[in-house]
């Protein structure tokens, strides 16, 4: 069957905006991101720290509130019955979550003790995620649909009976994810599952992920990291995002063995690699820094950084074009690629 999308994202900008003294800027934090996601789909959305990924997350679920601005392009939903739902058609905030949030679409961000409340029982958590969109669910039935899902995640039985608190990371971040898919969403944005865990329980953190999509609770996931080795062990597909713009999509094999974008060959080579002939090539990293997203640079936002930037790579912006299918790059040394 054809790819089904779930969330399609089309040129889109999203700006903050800051005060310096009485001067008012404009911080690009994601700036002309386009990129599909399909049903079954885990994509990895990876970059430096800064880059805009967790803006782009916040635009994913439609959450734009000041001093974030949306300045342009589509964001569209597609649920599994075929409805379409699109940010401008959103007035508020309230509206996007009393209609999409938890139903269609959830978010696990970076601290999984901030995504529940601490002082709240897991029970309660469910109960009221539950309610958000069930009116008539009662905290038995609740209790009993939460345990189901904990269950399905390897977590025992009292844990709806815990506080967040009360639990070890790898337990509370499992417990987060069960949480938020209690209404199967078609999609779930995940933002640094792992970071904060020991290897082995990053493992369980990403088996649960993978467990998640297998039952059908959730279609796609979108999984954001710095963390390109971390993601590799996931993704099916890899988004690189540098400077407010998505450089490069592509399967997760011929990213990381082709990479075809000198940023993304960069953060692959920055990494320790588990393969031996990875490991013989050595580590290196990017030197220089991620450009001030207030006045990016002209032309092709890494060419500062670049060590095969070209006269062009300063002057134009290079487009990002479909070399083969699937697989999409904004760098010069690739336009003209796959009859573009
Ligand atoms: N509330 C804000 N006001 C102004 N600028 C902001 C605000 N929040 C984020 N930014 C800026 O937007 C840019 C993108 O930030 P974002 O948090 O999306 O990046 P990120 O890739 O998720 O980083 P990290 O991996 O560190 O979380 C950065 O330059 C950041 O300083």
């Amino acid at each position: 069957m054809a790819n089904e999308p779930r969330l399609i994202l089309k040129d889109v900008r999203a700006y903050y905006r800051q005060l310096k003294g009485t001067t008012e800027y404009q911080v690009k934090a994601v700036d002309g991101v386009s990129l599909e996601v399909y049903k079954g789909d885990i994509v990895g959305l990876v970059g430096e720290s800064g880059c805009g990924k967790s803006t782009l997350a916040k635009v994913m679920m439609m959450n734009i509130v000041p001093p974030l601005e949306y300045i342009g392009g589509e964001v569209e939903l597609v649920s599994r019955d075929g409805r379409k739902f699109r940010i401008t058609q959103f007035k508020s905030k309230d509206e996007v979550k009393s209609t999409i949030w938890g139903k269609h679409i959830a978010y696990v961000p970076q601290d999984a003790l901030n995504a529940l409340m601490p002082t709240i029982k897991i029970k309660k958590i469910a109960y009221d995620v539950l309610r958000s969109h069930k009116k008539d669910v009662t905290m038995s039935r609740a209790v009993e649909i939460a345990k189901e899902r904990l269950k399905e995640l390897d977590l025992p039985d009292y844990v709806v009976d815990l506080y967040p608190f009360q639990l070890s990371g790898g337990m509370r971040q499992r417990a987060v994810l069960a949480m938020a898919t209690l209404l199967s969403p078609e999609v779930l944005v995940v933002d640094e599952p792992t970071s904060a865990l020991d290897v082995t329980t990053q493992k369980i953190v990403l088996k649960s992920l993978l467990q998640l999509r297998k039952l059908g609770f959730v279609d796609s996931i979108i999984f954001i990291t710095h963390d390109i080795s971390t993601v590799r062990q996931i993704a099916n597909r890899i988004a690189v995002m540098y400077a407010g713009k998505i450089v490069e999509v592509g399967d997760t094999d011929s990213i990381i063995w082709e990479p075809l974008h000198p940023y993304t060959d960069g953060l692959i080579k920055s990494v320790a690699s588990i393969e031996p002939e990875g490991r013989e090539k050595g580590i290196s990293y990017i030197p220089g820094q991620p450009p001030n997203l207030i006045d990016p640079p002209k032309g092709c936002r890494f060419h500062p950084r670049c060590p095969y930037a070209m006269d062009v790579c300063g002057e134009k912006e290079p487009a990002f074009v479909e070399v083969k299918p699937g697989r999409q790059v904004a760098c010069w040394l690739h336009q003209g690629r796959g009859g573009q």
